[in-house]
C-alpha cells in the first residue's frame, strides 16, 4: 500500500513509477480513504471486510471476485440522500446495477437512473418504484420508450429531435403524458479523460445550447401535447473533483432557463446537473464529500437564479461512482510473478493475476490508475515497485501500473484492488472467453452472492455455430 507522504521513490533496483509514488513506511498499512469502512486488516495479517476473511471469501467463491461492502454502498447512498435533502438524488445504475443494489438504492431512499432496456429489467425485477426512475441515453430504441411508458417510468431525458418525436407518438398512442427533460450540452471542457468528458460541443450527447439547437429543443418538446417538459439536464462528464465545472454549467443551463421563460412563459420546475463527483482511486486523490458538493451546487443555483430573477428550480443529481465506487475491491489470485530487465540496468516486476483487462477496463481504456495491497497475508519483505497484470493476450492489460508490494509476494497469494466498485462488472467483457466474476456482498460477518459467477457453459451456450 501507499503511505502518503512519508518515505523515498525506491530505486534500489532502478524501479521506477510516476513521481508522486513513494515508497511506504509499512507494506501492509491500508492507506484509509482508498477503501470501504469494513475493511481492516486482521490479527494474522490477512484483510478482512465485515468481519469477513478474504481468504475465506475467495476459497468459497473463487477469484476473480468483486467483494461489495455493503454497509458502505448503502452509507455513500445515505450521505447523498442527507446532503441533497431538498433535492432528489438519483443514483446511475450504469456504474453497478444488480436486483440487490437497486433495493439498496430504493430502501435508501434514492430515485435510480437508467440508461438501456437492460438496465431498466434489471430495476423492474427488483421491484423498484418506476416513478422514482429516469431514462437516459443518447440512442433509445422505440422498443426502450415503449418499455418505460409501459412500466410508467417518472421521466425520460430527451437527446435528439428523433427521440421527441418518437416518444411523443409513442405516448399519444397510449393515451398518456410522458415527462421530459431536454438534455443540454453547455459546452463545458470538463477536467477529466476525454472519452468520459460529456459537455464539450464535439461529442454526441445532448443538445447543443450555444447553438440555439437546446432551444429548438424545447420548443419542440412543447409542441408536443403528449409530453410534459419538467425541465433541463447537463451531464459534465465523469471523475471530476473540482466545481469550476458544475458552475459554468449551472450558469449556461440557467440562461437557457431565463430564456425559455422569455420566450414561453413558462419557469420550468426541475434543474437536473447530473452525476460525475470523482473518487480516490489513490493516495493523489482528495474527492470533496457529498454535503460539501451539496452545499457548493446550491450557492451556484441560488447565485445564478437570484442573477436571471428565476425561482430556485427543484435540483436533481445523479452520482454513480461516488456511491459504487469505493464500496467494492477487486480480489485476484497471484500466478506468476516476472522481473523484466529495463534499459539501464534496472527491471521491472510485473505480478500476474487471474483476471485483468476482462473485469476492468478502465486502465486500458482511460489510463486510469489503481492502487492494490496484498490481501492475503501480511508480509515482513521490503516493498518492491510492482506492476500487476491480468492474464489476456494483450501487453495493455494491466490493473495496476505502478504499486509497491512485498518482494516475497508469490503465486497462491491475494491481491486486492479498491474502487472498483463503479464501471468495472458494469463494464466487464468475455475477451479470450473469460467468465465474467461474482459479486459478493459482505454485511455483518455474512458474504451474499449477488451476481453468480459465468461459467464456461454460459459462455459455449451463446454459440449456436
Ligand atoms: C447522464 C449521466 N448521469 C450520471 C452519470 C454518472 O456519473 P458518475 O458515475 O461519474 O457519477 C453519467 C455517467 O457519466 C451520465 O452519463
Ligand atoms: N465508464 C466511465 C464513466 C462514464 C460513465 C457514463 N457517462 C468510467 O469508467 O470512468
Amino acid at each position: 500500500m501507499r503511505a502518503h507522504e512519508a518515505g523515498a521513490l525506491h530505486a534500489e533496483a532502478g524501479h521506477r513509477g510516476p513521481s508522486w509514488l513513494r515508497e511506504p513506511d509499512d507494506v501492509n498499512a491500508l492507506y484509509p480513504g482508498l477503501w470501504s469502512a469494513g475493511v481492516e486488516r486482521g490479527d494474522d495479517g490477512g484483510l478482512r471486510v465485515g468481519g469477513v476473511a478474504v481468504r475465506d471469501l475467495a476459497a468459497e467463491f473463487g477469484t476473480p471476485l468483486y467483494v461489495v461492502d455493503e454497509d458502505d454502498f448503502r452509507s455513500r447512498a445515505r450521505a447523498f440522500r442527507a446532503a441533497f435533502a431538498d433535492a432528489d438524488v438519483y443514483y446511475a445504475g450504469k456504474a453497478f446495477l444488480s436486483v440487490a443494489t437497486a433495493r439498496w438504492v430504493a430502501e435508501e431512499g434514492l430515485n435510480l437512473d437508467v440508461c438501456s432496456g437492460g438496465e431498466l429489467a434489471v430495476a423492474l425485477r427488483a421491484g423498484f418504484p418506476a416513478e422514482r426512475i429516469g431514462l437516459h441515453g443518447n440512442n433509445k430504441s422505440p422498443a426502450e420508450l415503449t418499455r418505460a411508458l409501459d412500466a410508467g417510468v417518472g421521466r425520460i431525458i430527451v437527446d435528439s429531435f428523433e427521440e421527441i418525436d418518437r416518444l411523443a407518438a409513442l405516448a399519444a398512442a397510449r393515451g398518456v403524458r410522458a415527462s421530459v427533460l431536454v438534455r443540454t450540452k453547455v459546452g463545458v471542457e470538463a477536467h477529466t479523460h476525454e472519452y468520459i468528458a460529456t459537455a464539450h460541443e464535439d461529442q454526441k450527447f445532448g443538445f447543443s445550447i450555444a447553438s440555439g439547437e437546446a432551444a429548438e429543443a424545447v420548443r419542440a418538446v412543447l409542441k408536443q401535447p403528449s409530453l410534459r417538459l419538467l425541465g433541463l439536464h447537463s451531464h459534465i462528464g465523469s471523475q471530476i473533483y473540482d466545481t469550476a465545472g458544475f458552475e459554468v454549467a449551472a450558469r449556461r443551463v440557467l440562461g437557457l432557463q431565463a430564456a425559455v421563460r422569455d420566450e414561453h412563459h413558462l419557469e420550468l420546475p426541475e434543474l437536473d446537473l447530473g452525476g460525475g463527483f470523482g473518487i480516490a482511486y489513490t493516495s493523489q486523490d482528495d474527492p470533496q464529500p457529498p454535503d460539501v458538493l451539496a452545499a457548493g451546487l446550491a450557492e451556484i443555483i441560488a447565485h445564478e437564479c437570484a442573477g436571471y430573477g428565476l425561482a430556485v428550480p427543484r435540483l436533481s443529481v445523479e452520482p454513480g461512482r461516488a456511491i459504487a465506487g469505493p464500496s467494492t475491491f477487486t480480489l485476484y489470485e497471484v500466478g506468476t510473478v516476472k522481473s523484466v530487465p529495463l534499459d539501464g540496468g534496472a527491471s521491472r516486476r510485473y505480478v500476474a493475476v487471474d483476471g485483468g483487462m476482462s473485469d476492468n477496463i478502465r486502465t486500458a481504456l482511460y489510463d486510469a490508475d489503481y492502487s492494490c495491497t496484498l490481501a492475503s497475508r501480511a508480509s515482513a519483505a521490503a516493498p518492491v515497485l510492482s506492476r500487476v497484470v491480468g492474464k489476456h493476450c494483450e501487453s495493455g492489460d494491466i490493473v495496476v501500473k505502478d504499486e509497491f508490494l512485498p518482494g516475497d509476494v508469490v503465486a497462491g497469494d491475494l491481491i486486492a484492488v479498491p474502487g472498483t466498485g463503479a464501471y468495472c462488472r458494469s463494464m466487464a467483457s468475455n475477451y479470450n472467453h473469460q467468465p465474467r466474476p461474482a459479486v459478493v456482498a459482505v454485511r455483518a460477518g455474512e458474504a451474499r452472492l449477488i451476481m453468480r459467477r459465468e461459467t464456461e457453459d454460459d459462455l459455449l451456450a451463446l454459440d449456436v455455430g
